[in-house]
């Protein structure tokens, strides 16, 4: 492709240089530059892109995208708004991938992760080809990779768009997290469907306010929908959650077929009488496709939303509610998310992702619910990440458990110290008598200690990293998966 054909793309953009340079690739990094490809130089949060610019044309690259004109023997298409164009010309560049498929994108704070896994599972067992982008894993043609983000940059994400098209996938699902939307990494991917979960405190650090956080969630929604398509294949819709409020600022941004579900407000998809176990949950779907009862093995209320969710989209796929009921009531779990490990000990021990005040206190609610014994919680918070949220899950920890380690999540770049000692406060104001929490920097040793702490009946959660299989500790990447390190140590105590 040649630098004049993007210009074509922009009002308000111009060429420096050789209009008729070509490129075979996109990159926004230098360090993955090679031999002929387009360089955009991104202006970040830590550094500039345009700095980088030499770099990359040391390492061959043919031309820049820039948001002014850098003085250097390259090509250049000049942007007002580099990271802009970058999703602009992703899409361009690798041929509009989404157009060809059904796109189904899942937001909100809690639930994306688990949502998507439910959709994917639905749509293979009906026979469609599908594909996967989120936190866990990246799924291409069948093939898995590991993903980075949950949410990849836009030229990273058009091209494993543009892979899945060629593979000959039919539906993708994918989480789109609200850094993407924000930082628009989503733009030129056209959605057949959008699902919003739940929006609740996180990341406050990116976005600074709820309202902030919400208008990127909106982002999703905005951008949906132009008209009500005659052609069903073109139709879209907008999937929300009635119990969450702001649901309906979203139904009000989008000119997509609204379709809401929920348990507490009356609406299109509704669980009711819901039965929980240990080992599964019981509810009826009452929906405009008919009723059913649903037995899944997915546990806590906040499952029953994502469950609804996953009905919701399907449904409006054509899907019978029985078909959709059969897929779901098969699903064993979700990796890492309130996933039990089990070496024959007494106690239960669950390993879950949650790592936000509303997803800790969902997590122990759900246990509270069958525990027979005391809860014993393990937990800390990532570094480099929303500060504010660290004494509040400290108060959450206190208020449903028995007794507390507070530990390391992710420090990250921080010291792990300081971060305990941040969390600390919320544990006092819930009035956690001392004897009742430890503070233990090595998340190794907390886990061990918790195990050595269960008695018969008891539940270790171990929150925060779920299905991670690394700690990040001072910009190194260590090796750590929590259920391998508590069925270590259930083992070590002799069970
Ligand atoms: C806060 C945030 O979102 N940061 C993203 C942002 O980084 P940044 O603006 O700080 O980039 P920067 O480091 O200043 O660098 C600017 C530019 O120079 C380039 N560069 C830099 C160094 C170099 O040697 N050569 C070079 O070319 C970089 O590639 C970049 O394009 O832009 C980068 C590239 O465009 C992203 O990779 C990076 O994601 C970072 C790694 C990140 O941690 N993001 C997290 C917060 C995130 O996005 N998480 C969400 C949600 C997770 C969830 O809740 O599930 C996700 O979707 O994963
Ligand atoms: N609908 C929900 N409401 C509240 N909490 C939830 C919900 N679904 C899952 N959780 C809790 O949040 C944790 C993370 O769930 P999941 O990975 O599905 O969410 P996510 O939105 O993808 O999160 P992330 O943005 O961190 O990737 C789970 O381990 C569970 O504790
Ligand atoms: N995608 C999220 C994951 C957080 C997981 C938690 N273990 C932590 O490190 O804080 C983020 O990057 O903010
Ligand atoms: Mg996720």
């Amino acid at each position: 492709m040649q630098l004049k054909e993007l210009a074509s793309l922009f009002v308000n953009s111009r060429i420096v240089g050789d209009g008729n340079t070509a490129f075979t690739d996109i990159q926004f990094d230098s360090r993955k530059v090679g031999p002929g490809h387009l360089f955009i130089c991104v202006p970040g949060y830590v550094t500039d892109g345009h700095r980088y610019a030499p770099a990359a044309l040391a390492a061959g690259a043919s031309a820049l995208v820039t948001e002014r004109v850098l003085d250097l023997p390259a090509a250049q298409l000049v942007v007002p708004n580099a990271r802009y164009a970058m999703a602009v010309i992703a899409s361009h560049f690798f041929g509009y991938p989404s157009h060809g498929m059904q796109v189904i994108g899942v937001t909100g704070t809690k639930g994306k992760t688990t949502m998507t896994y439910l959709l994917e599972r639905i749509l293979a067992d009906r026979g469609w080809k599908t594909g996967l982008m989120g936190t866990i894993r990246t799924t291409v043609g069948g093939v898995t990779v590991k993903a980075e983000r949950t949410t990849q940059e836009a030229p990273d994400l058009q091209r494993n768009l543009r892979l899945m098209a060629d593979a000959g996938t039919q539906y993708v699902v994918m989480e789109a997290s609200s850094e993407a939307l924000e930082q628009e990494r989503v733009k030129g991917t056209k959605f057949r469907t959008a699902i919003f979960t739940n929006l609740t405190q996180d990341h406050l650090n990116f976005h600074h306010t709820m309202d902030n956080y919400r208008a990127a969630k909106g982002l999703l929604f905005s951008r949906l929908g132009n008209t009500f398509s005659a052609v069903p294949e073109e139709r879209q819709y907008a999937v929300l959650n009635a119990d969450d409020e702001a649901s309906d600022y979203f139904a009000r941004l989008t000119s997509a077929q609204v379709i809401r579900y929920g348990i507490d407000r009356p609406c299109d998809v509704r669980a009711t009488s819901i039965r929980m176990t240990l080992g599964g949950t019981v509810f009826t779907v009452e929906s405009f496709a008919g009723s059913a009862e649903f037995r899944m093995q997915l546990v806590g209320k906040f499952n029953v939303y994502n469950a609804l969710g996953a009905i919701a989209a399907c449904l409006a796929e054509g899907i019978a509610l029985d078909d959709i009921k059969d897929s779901l009531e098969r699903v064993q779990g979700v990796s890492g998310r309130m996933e039990r490990v089990d070496a024959g000990q007494p106690y239960l021990v669950l390993v879950d992702y949650a790592h936000t005040p509303d997803s800790l206190e969902k997590a122990l609610t759900t246990i509270g619910e069958f525990a027979a014994g005391q809860v014993i919680t393990v937990f800390g918070c990532g570094g480099d990440r929303d500060r504010t949220k660290r004494p509040i899950m400290g108060r959450v920890a206190a208020q449903y458990s028995g007794y507390v380690y507070v530990t390391s999540d992710n420090p990250r770049s921080e010291d792990p110290e300081a971060i305990l000692r941040d969390i600390l406060p919320g544990l006092a104001e819930a009035g956690l008598p001392e004897d009742r929490y430890e503070a233990i920097a090595d998340r190794k040793i907390a886990i061990q200690k918790a195990i050595d702490r269960a008695g018969p009946g008891d539940v270790v959660l171990i929150a925060g990293k779920g299905h991670e299989t690394y700690q990040e500790i001072q910009g190194v990447k260590y090796d750590f998966d929590d259920r391998l390190v508590a069925e270590e140590a259930i083992r070590r105590r002799g069970r």
